[in-house]
C-alpha cells in the first residue's frame, strides 16, 4: 500500500467544521476541484458528506475521517468503528484515525484497523510522538501522519510544523511519513520532503480563509502597533 499515491506530493486537507464560515454545500468539493487542478495528488476531508461529494468530483486518492467529540474522552479523529464504517462506506481510500497513546487507544485502534482493511481500505495513523508513530507501525497502518503534534498535552507544542519528528519518524519506521500540522509556506512544505517525507498535507493554509485572514490583519496591527506604521 506504501505505493497507494502514485507520486510524492500534495494533499490538501478540505474541512471546515459547522462553527466554520465554509461549512455546508458544495464548498469543499470546490475546494478540493481548485487543489486537484492546481496538482495537489490527494484530498484529506471531514465527514460522510464531504467524502461522498468530493469522491465524485475529483480523481485523486480520498483520506476521509469523522471528527466527533465524544464525552469524557480526547480523542475525536475518527473515535470509534461506527465512523470507520460510515467512512469506508462512503467511498474513502484511506481512513485517517487518532493512533494516539491515551486513553487505551493503542489496544482499542485495533478492530478499527482491521475493518478498514477487510474492506481494502487503507488506514493513516495520526499521532503526536515518535512513540506512537513506531506503536502504529507495529498495528501495521499503511501512513504515518503527524497531525497531532502539538494537540496531546505531552507532545512538542509549537507554532511551526514539527519538523524533528518528521526526521525522527522517518529514519524509525518503514511505512510512509505523512507530515501534517501548521505547514503554512510553501517553503516549509518543501522542507518537509527534505526531511524525507513523500507527503504533504496543507489544510489551514489553503482552505481556511478565516485564519488566513487572521494572519494578514495580525501582521499589520503588529506594525501600526510597533510603530513602523502610522495607524
Ligand atoms: C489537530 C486537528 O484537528 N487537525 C485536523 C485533522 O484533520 C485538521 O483540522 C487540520 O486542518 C489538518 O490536520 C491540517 O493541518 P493544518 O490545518 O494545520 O494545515
Amino acid at each position: 500500500m506504501s505505493s497507494f499515491f502514485p507520486e510524492k506530493g500534495l494533499i490538501v486537507s478540505c474541512q471546515a467544521l459547522a462553527d466554520e464560515p465554509l461549512h455546508g454545500g458544495d464548498t469543499m468539493t470546490k475546494m478540493a476541484r481548485a487543489a486537484v487542478q492546481s496538482g495537489a495528488i490527494g484530498i484529506r476531508t471531514n465527514g460522510v458528506f464531504d467524502i461522498l461529494c468530493i469522491k465524485q468530483e475529483v480523481d485523486v486518492p480520498v483520506i476521509g475521517l469523522i471528527k466527533r467529540d465524544i464525552p469524557d474522552s480526547a480523542i475525536f479523529i475518527t473515535p470509534t468503528l461506527t465512523e470507520v464504517k460510515a467512512i469506508v462506506s462512503a467511498g474513502a481510500d484511506i481512513v485517517a484515525l487518532d493512533v494516539t497513546d491515551r486513553e487505551g487507544r493503542l489496544e482499542a485502534v485495533k478492530p478499527l484497523i482491521a475493518y478498514a482493511h477487510e474492506h481494502g481500505v487503507a488506514v493513516m495513523a495520526d499521532i503526536s510522538t515518535l512513540e506512537e508513530g513506531v506503536a502504529a507501525e507495529k498495528l501495521g497502518v499503511d501512513f504515518i501522519g503527524t497531525t497531532l503534534s502539538g494537540y496531546t498535552p505531552y507532545s512538542r507544542q509549537q507554532d511551526e510544523p514539527d519538523f524533528e519528528l518528521l526526521s525522527q519518524l522517518c529514519a524509525s519506521v518503514q511505512v510512509p511519513v505523512v507530515a501534517e500540522g501548521r505547514i503554512w509556506t510553501p517553503e516549509d512544505a518543501a522542507k518537509a520532503m527534505k526531511a524525507g517525507v513523500p507527503y504533504v498535507v496543507v489544510g489551514s493554509a489553503i482552505t481556511r480563509p478565516q485564519l488566513i485572514t487572521s494572519r494578514y490583519v495580525n501582521a499589520l496591527r503588529n506594525s501600526m502597533d510597533s510603530g513602523e506604521v502610522k495607524r
